[in-house]
């Protein structure tokens, strides 16, 4: 087929161009030629080759060590060994080694040209197999993210598309949600990826020494400057930065940052030149910036030289159909970093918490499940232990994003409450709802409405 390649190798040129010819008057293809193994491999190393024909006899580099570095350079490429009488040893050798068949000299056209045909045709279906193995893991998983709903799939493809280029990503999405993985994710699998990823917690850092951290300072910058200080933005040189919760940085930094990413030029303080820095900036927040940018607490020019690419992760409520998914990973990941004996959960405990409300989103689920493995002796958690999921954890402010508008939280709220009460009131009852109405003082009727609202399955509950 056109755009096929073919290469052969021989140290007796006269037949290698007698080889060439028949094979160009059979197949319509490119044919390339050695004369030994090196000039093979240097040929291997420039072109796209998918079928190699090599003598098993060569000095320097035999046909069987050629094969061998041929497989570990591409293991796709088809090699056919050409032997010779006598050296039936060496071809057992050859199809141990992985050479797709052999043909003995001197050679029999037809036969040859079926060999180069069949050898071809296997090339391009180990090479569509890979295409397609690859196309489907892209969508299965980035970095150590777990998720095969249709959201999580598109973040998945999303991600390993952005690392494909150097440009500035901010990503998005609720408190919890991945941010920070998916900017991992981003870094590991990009060209960047083996140097190390340098995480700056924007918040975590004082304002005092923030741009100091940031952009380095020469030794008598300020009085305790004692030596030279290599800033986040050098560390990361022909790496990546992430600026965690870069929506909480003050106006002073951000024009700073500004410059950064307008110049690719960072100046340590008390330096009186700027010099160029090679980083890929990650950012991410989960505040609402255009809010911000209204209230003048962001600059929105820093906000659109940010935003050149966004990601933007989906809430856990989006991805429901992940959790139980996530709550195996978790169960398995806490079990092996604790070293302990894995838990598991009933089916009630799934139902539960696949439909109950979550704000503070996966790290949510995944803190639940971590208190379990501190606090539970049981393996099997059931619904009886859901009374521990306890409420404060979930109506803490921390987990709320206060950007939002009241009467949005006010809902989510009352949502949470009204779950969160009703699991642990029919959690107590037994899922006896006439002893759970008479506790809550709640009429029955009532009481079944609510429940029937929040679609909790009382079944579940009484099993
Ligand atoms: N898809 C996922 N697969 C596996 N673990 C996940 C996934 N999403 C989140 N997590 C886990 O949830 C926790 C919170 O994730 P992460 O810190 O990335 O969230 P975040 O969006 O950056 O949160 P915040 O905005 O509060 O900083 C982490 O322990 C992370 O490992």
């Amino acid at each position: 087929m056109a755009g096929d390649t073919i290469l052969v190798v021989d140290d007796e040129s006269d037949l290698v161009h007698g080889l060439r010819r028949t094979i160009r008057m059979d197949i319509d293809c490119r044919v390339l030629t050695a004369e030994n193994g090196f000039q093979a491999l240097d040929i291997l190393s420039k072109e796209a080759v998918d079928v190699v024909l090599a003598d098993v006899l060569m000095p320097n580099m035999d046909g069987l060590t050629l094969l061998e570095r041929i497989k570990s350079l591409d293991p796709a490429v088809t090699v056919i060994i050409m032997t010779a009488y006598g050296t039936i040893e060496k071809a057992v050798e050859a199809i141990k080694k992985g050479a797709y068949d052999l043909i003995q000299k001197p050679v029999d056209e037809d036969r040859l040209i079926h060999l180069l045909r069949k050898g071809l045709e296997l090339n391009r279906l180990v090479r569509e197999n890979a295409r397609l193995s690859e196309a489907v893991s892209r969508t299965e998983t980035a970095g150590s993210m777990v998720g095969r709903s249709r959201p999580m799939r598109a973040v998945f493809e999303k991600i390993h598309m952005l690392a494909q280029s150097d440009v500035t990503v901010l990503v998005r999405g609720d408190t919890g949600t991945g941010k920070d993985l998916a900017a991992q994710a981003i870094h590991q699998l990009s060209r960047r990826g083996h140097r190390k990823l340098i995480t700056v917690n924007c918040p975590a850092l004082p304002e005092s020494i923030l741009e100091s951290e940031l952009f380095g300072y020469r030794k008598g910058a300020f009085t305790h400057a004692t030596d030279d200080h290599l800033g986040m933005f050098d560390q990361a040189n022909h790496s990546s930065i992430f600026l965690d919760e870069i929506g909480d940085l003050n106006l002073p930094v951000q024009t700073k940052l500004l410059r950064v990413l307008q110049d690719k030029e960072i100046r340590p303080l008390g330096c009186n030149r700027s010099h160029l820095v090679d980083t890929r900036i990650i950012a991410a927040t989960n505040r609402n910036l255009e809010l911000k940018i209204k209230e003048n607490r962001f600059r929105e020019d820093l906000f659109y030289r940010l935003k050149v690419a966004t990601l933007t992760m989906p809430s856990l409520d989006q991805i429901r159909e992940d959790i139980p998914l996530l709550v195996d990973h978790f169960l398995e990941r806490v079990a092996s970093e604790q070293d302990k004996a894995r838990k598991s959960v009933t089916p009630g405990v799934l139902n539960h918490l696949v439909g109950r409300q979550w704000p503070g989103n996966t790290r949510q689920l995944e803190n639940l499940i971590r208190g379990w493995y501190a606090v539970v002796p049981d393996d099997r958690i059931s619904t009886a232990h859901l009374a521990e999921d306890s409420l404060p954890a979930v109506c803490s402010t921390e987990l709320i994003d206060l950007d939002k508008p009241y009467q949005e939280l006010k809902e989510q709220a009352i949502g949470v409450f009204t779950l969160e009460y009703l699991n642990r009131l029919l959690g107590k009852t037994g899922g006896n709802v006439s002893a759970a109405a008479q506790l809550s003082g709640m009429k029955r009727q009532s009481l079944q409405k609510i429940i029937r609202r929040y679609g909790i399955d009382v079944q579940q509950m009484r099993s």
